[in-house]
């Protein structure tokens, strides 16, 4: 094994947060699935999937952040980190990411109680943010902190929905669009506190590195779930296609 594509020093916090700056490149709003929402050329079922394969992601984020909290013995950290659970679960009377994401559910047209059941999450969905979950679990907290930082590149994602999606998609209920809206400062917040970690915690070549490779890994998870949206909803070729149109797989919790 060669280490010769390594660099001698680490970079400056600056060149290290424009590296990780860079990895938007790489962003699921690059990705044909999402592109095709954007344009205006995704069908109701279409919309309709990534609602639902989604929620999984939602109702996924608290697991995740709560697993870094366990994990977190500094408890200025932690005091800052919880509010990302409660922006999700809701506190003091307001509902809560989990809620608005409901509420975007029904303005597609899906019941609550079919994202809540979980029917539509497809198994690759699944599999990529449960790897999320897991290795918040098993990571060092400031490394599993760090994946976050997809976050990054979050509110133009949300921004860019908010801009055209009442425009191609009339028949989307208006009041759906509150978690967008909502996740534009959260974000913007969130990503302010995930870098300053990043940048102080990644003080020698490798832990750089091993950052960029870990943020790679949580760009890796969001395409892979556009891809089994892509899979199920435009090829047609859902899990088990060529033996059976029934949706035979395994729909519950494994973690
Ligand atoms: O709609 C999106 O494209 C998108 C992307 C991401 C992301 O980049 O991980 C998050 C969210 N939304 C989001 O709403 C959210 O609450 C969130 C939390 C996190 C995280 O990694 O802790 N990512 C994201």
């Amino acid at each position: 094994m060669t280490t010769s594509s390594q660099p001698a020093s680490p970079m400056t916090p600056q060149e290290f947060e424009q590296a990780l700056r860079a990895k938007g490149a790489f962003y699921h709003i690059h990705h044909p699935y999402h592109i095709a929402m954007h344009n205006g050329q995704a069908t109701r079922e279409q919309i309709q999937g990534w609602v639902a394969n989604r929620f999984y992601y939602q109702t996924s984020i608290p697991l995740k952040d709560a697993a870094i909290m366990a994990n977190c013995p500094d408890s200025q950290t932690r005091r800052k980190w919880v509010q990302r659970i409660l922006d999700h679960d809701g506190y003091d009377g307001s509902d809560g990411g989990i809620e608005a994401w409901l509420r975007l559910g029904e303005a597609v047209g899906l019941d609550r109680d079919v994202l809540l059941s979980e029917e539509m999450v497809l198994p690759g969905v699944r599999f990529a943010v449960d790897a999320y979950v897991n290795f918040a679990r098993r990571a060092v907290w400031q490394e599993a902190a760090c994946s976050s930082l997809t976050e990054l590149f979050a509110p133009q994602i949300h921004l860019a929905r908010l801009d055209t999606w009442p425009q191609h998609y009339k028949w989307i209920e208006e009041e759906g669009y509150g978690y967008f809206r909502g996740r534009l400062s959260q974000a913007n917040r969130d990503v302010e506190h995930g870098l300053q970690l990043a940048l102080e915690y990644c003080d020698t070549v490798e832990k750089q590195q091993r950052m960029l490779e870990i943020l790679q890994f949580k760009l890796d998870i969001l395409w892979s779930m556009l891809d089994s949206m892509t899979m199920a909803y435009e090829l047609n070729r859902p899990p088990y296609h060529s033996v059976t149109q029934q949706a035979v797989w395994h729909k519950g919790r494994l973690l």
